[in-house]
C-alpha cells in the first residue's frame, strides 16, 4: 500500500504540477495507514523526486530508448522501484521488483509489466558498483558533476559552484539532498525552558554547544503527545532557520507589525507571539486559501486576537477600499518575499525540477518592487526586515545593498539588541555585514537569508 500511494503521489505531481507536500498530505489523510507505512511513503515520495534525475540516469543505462518515452505510470514505477534498491538499503531488492510489476499490471500500461521486470532484473544482476556520475567531470566539468552526482540541474549546480567553490558547493549539494528535521515551535515559550514536561524525543533546539533557542525543539517523529500538543495549538511545526528570521526582525512587546507576504503565516504566528497581548500582526497575503489556513491556526493557537489578515497584494493594501482604516505605518516590516525557494528544496524537491535559471531575474524584479512598497510603509525610526529563502546573490545580499544605494534614508543594522531576539548568540548565523545567512549544511536549517534595514 505505501508504494501504491507513492506512485499515485508521484504521478500526480508530474502530470498536475502538484506540490510534494500538499499531494502528500491530503493522500495519507485519505489512507488508513499506520505510522510505519505513513513513513515509508513519505520516505518513497521525497527520496524519488530528490533523486529523479541520478534515477533516469540509472535507468538510462538499461533502457535502450530512454526514460523520457515510457508512459507516465511506468517511469515512476521504475523510478520508485530503482530509488528503494540503491538508495534503501532496509528494502529487500526483490520486494522492490515485484511490487513495481504488481503496479504497472495494476495500472494503464500492463503489457509494460515484463519490460519493468526485465530492466529491474538486469540492475540487480549488475556487479559493479552502481554510479550515477562521472568521476572524470569534477575537474572537467564541475557544474555537470554536480549536477549529476546530486541530483540537480546542471545550472543549479553552476550556481552554487560560483557561489561557494567545488569543495564546498559539494558539501552543501549532498545537504540539500537530505532528509530535513522535524522543528516544533512551542507557542508563548519566549521566557520558558522548562524541559521537564517534554515528550519523549522532543529537545531543545541548539547549534553546537551555544545557548537552546527559545521555544524551538527538535523532534523525532510526530507522536501521539506531540499530535495531541499540534492539535491543541500548544506547538506549531515551523523550521529552525524560519524561528531564527521571527527573532531575528527584533519583534518585541507592543509593536504594531506588517507581515507583508504573510503566506500560510508560519512566521505571522510567531511575530504574533513576539509582539504580546499589547502588539498587533497585519498579515497580507494575495491568496485566500493560504489566509484561511493562516487563520485556523491563529484560531488553534489562540493568536487569532493579535492579528488581522487583508487578502490584498501588498501593492494594493496601501489605498484599496478593503484595508482603508487599517494601519498604513508600522514600527516593523516583515518582507518574507516570494523567491526562487533553492533554500528550501529539501522539503519541496520539485523545485529542482520547475526553477529555471531565469526565473532568478524575474523574482528579483517582483522583489525590488515589494521593497520598495514595504519601505513605504516603515515609520521613521522603525525596521524594515526582509527574507528570502534561497541562497542567491540577486535575490539576497544584492538586493539589499541595491536598494540601500536607492534609499539612503535606511540603514542596515545587525541583529537586535533588545526584546526576545536579543537572547540569541547570533554569532554562528551572521555573514560578514550582519546579515543572517542560514543554510542545511552548516545550521541543520532550511536557507535563508535576512536583513534589517531602519528607517533613519
Ligand atoms: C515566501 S512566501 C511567504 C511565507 C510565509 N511568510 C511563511 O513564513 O510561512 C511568499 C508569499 O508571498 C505571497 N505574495 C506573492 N505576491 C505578493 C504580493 N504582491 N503581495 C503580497 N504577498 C505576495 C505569496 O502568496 C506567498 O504566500
Amino acid at each position: 500500500m505505501p508504494r501504491q500511494l507513492a506512485q499515485e503521489v508521484l504521478e500526480g505531481i508530474e502530470e498536475e504540477d502538484a506540490y510534494s507536500h500538499i499531494s502528500l498530505d491530503a493522500a495519507l489523510r485519505r489512507s488508513n495507514l499506520d505510522a510505519r507505512d505513513r513513513g515509508l511513503a513519505t520516505e518513497l515520495v521525497y527520496g524519488t523526486l530528490t533523486w529523479q534525475r541520478s534515477l533516469d540516469t540509472i535507468l538510462g543505462q538499461f533502457l535502450a530508448s530512454g526514460v523520457a518515452s515510457l508512459d507516465l505510470s511506468v517511469r515512476v514505477a521504475l523510478r520508485l522501484a530503482v530509488y528503494q534498491i540503491v538508495f534503501l538499503d532496509r528494502i529487500p531488492p526483490h520486494a522492490a521488483v515485484n511490487q513495481a510489476v504488481e503496479i504497472v499490471k495494476a495500472g494503464p500500461h500492463r503489457r509494460a509489466s515484463g519490460l519493468v521486470n526485465g530492466v529491474l532484473r538486469n540492475l540487480l544482476r549488475q556487479e559493479e558498483p552502481i554510479q550515477w556520475w562521472r568521476d572524470e567531470d569534477r575537474k572537467k566539468k564541475p557544474s555537470r558533476y554536480i549536477g549529476q552526482r546530486y541530483s540537480i540541474p546542471n545550472w543549479l549546480g553552476h550556481r552554487m559552484l560560483q557561489t561557494w567553490g567545488l569543495r564546498h558547493a559539494e558539501a552543501m549539494a549532498a545537504s540539500f539532498a537530505e532528509r530535513p528535521p522535524l522543528y516544533l515551535r512551542k507557542i508563548e515559550a519566549i521566557d520558558s525552558a522548562d524541559e521537564s514536561k517534554l515528550p519523549e524525543g522532543v529537545s531543545p533546539a541548539q547549534f553546537g554547544d551555544h545557548p537552546a533557542i527559545p521555544g524551538a525543539y527538535l523532534a523525532e517523529s510526530i507522536d501521539d503527545t506531540v499530535r495531541k500538543g499540534l492539535e491543541q495549538g500548544e506547538w506549531v511545526v515551523q523550521d529552525l532557520g524560519s524561528q531564527l528570521i521571527g527573532y531575528y526582525t527584533g519583534a518585541n512587546e507592543g509593536m504594531s507589525v506588517l507581515d507583508a507576504c504573510a503566506g500560510l503565516g508560519g512566521k505571522t504566528l510567531h511575530l504574533a507571539d513576539l509582539v504580546g497581548q499589547t502588539g498587533t500582526v497585519n498579515a497580507v497575503d494575495p491568496v485566500q486559501s493560504k489566509l484561511q489556513m493562516l487563520r485556523e491556526s491563529a484560531e488553534q493557537t489562540g493568536l487569532l486576537p493579535r492579528i488581522a489578515t487583508h487578502k490584498q497584494e501588498l501593492q494594493g493594501y496601501i489605498d484599496a477600499d478593503a484595508t482603508r482604516d487599517a494601519p498604513k505605518e508600522f514600527d516593523l516590516v516583515l518582507l518574507d518575499a516570494p523567491c526562487s525557494g533553492l533554500g528550501v528544496i529539501r522539503r519541496h524537491p520539485e523545485t529542482r525540477w520547475r526553477r529555471e535559471k531565469s526565473d532568478i531575474i524575474e523574482l528579483a524584479e517582483i522583489q525590488k518592487k515589494l521593497l520598495e512598497v514595504a519601505a513605504g510603509l516603515t515609520k521613521s525610526g522603525g525596521i524594515l526586515a526582509y527574507s528570502v529563502c534561497t541562497f542567491t546573490r540577486e535575490e539576497g545580499a544584492g538586493q539589499v545593498a541595491s536598494f540601500l544605494e536607492e534609499h539612503p534614508e535606511f540603514e542596515l543594522i545587525g541583529p537586535p539588541t533588545e526584546g526576545p531576539g536579543a537572547q540569541i548568540d547570533w554569532a554562528p548565523y551572521l555573514n560578514d555585514d550582519g546579515q543572517l545567512f542560514l543554510n542545511p549544511l552548516e545550521h541543520g536549517t532550511d536557507g535563508f537569508f535576512a536583513a534589517r534595514l531602519r528607517r533613519r
